[in-house]
């Protein structure tokens, strides 16, 4: 069959391009499923248990956080004290604004920083701990500090799970007549321009989705 999946918050925002770069790049389908396989099987859908052991899988949705955030801009602060961050002074009651942009896609910090390579993250925090926080903000997923998102470890738990039932459910390729997925961006929301639209193939035995 064919399904159109469509963003309407963050966990699918990362979903959806998770999925679409791993269309383009089907190797690191084939990657996940093998985890998948390995560590859930074919014959139960996989559980909230499983998380701390797909670490493929959350370094894909990790790699999504930074590629693709949900918007260009973090919520705006306001500095309560006087501070130097990196080298730059910022007085008391300046308006602070950081760029999810260009903190994920910066070349000084990200190898080629426009590919979507999931192993970027394994050798670090997807290895290490469930939750999705990047707490050195080299990107911002939930941020941090006192204004943080209060909703990392359901966030976490979410997105992962999503996009990880998509995977074990479907045998996942383009529809007819697409050689690749278009990945142009929304200009402000950052969201995929045109959704994802994919044909998917079931592949664990029919009683496994009437659960
Ligand atoms: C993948 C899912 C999610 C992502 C990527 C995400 C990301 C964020 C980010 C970046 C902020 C702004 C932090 C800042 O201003 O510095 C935020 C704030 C917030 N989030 Fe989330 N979030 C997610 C899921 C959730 C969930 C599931 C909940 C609640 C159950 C939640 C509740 C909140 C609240 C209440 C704030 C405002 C915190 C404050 O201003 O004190 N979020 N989130």
């Amino acid at each position: 069959m064919d399904l159109q999946l469509a963003t309407v918050d963050n966990p699918f925002n990362s979903a959806e391009w998770a999925l679409s770069e791993m269309l383009n790049q089907p190797d690191m389908l084939t990657k996940a499923q093998e985890e998948l396989n390995r560590v859930v099987g074919i014959h139960m859908l996989v559980q909230e248990s499983h998380i701390p052991h797909l670490p493929y899988i959350k370094a894909c949705v990790r790699e999504s956080l930074r590629l693709h955030p949900a918007a260009p801009f973090n919520l705006p602060h306001v500095s309560c004290a006087d501070a130097i961050v990196a080298g730059y002074f910022i007085p008391e009651g300046s308006s602070v604004l950081l760029s999810r942009l260009d903190l994920g896609r910066n070349p000084k910090v990200w190898e080629n920083p426009f590919r979507f390579d999931p192993k970027r993250h394994l050798n670090g925090p997807a290895n290490e701990h469930v939750d999705l926080g990047e707490h050195e903000l080299r990107f911002i997923s939930f941020s941090t500090g006192r204004r943080g998102c209060p909703g990392g470890t359901l966030g976490t738990n979410i997105t992962v799970m999503l996009l990880a039932r998509l995977l074990q459910g479907f045998t996942w390729s383009m529809p007819p007549k697409v050689d690749e997925i278009d990945l142009t961006e929304q200009a402000q929301s950052l969201f995929k321009l045109n959704a994802l639209y994919a044909h998917a193939k079931p592949r664990l035995p029919a009683a496994v989705y009437l659960i």
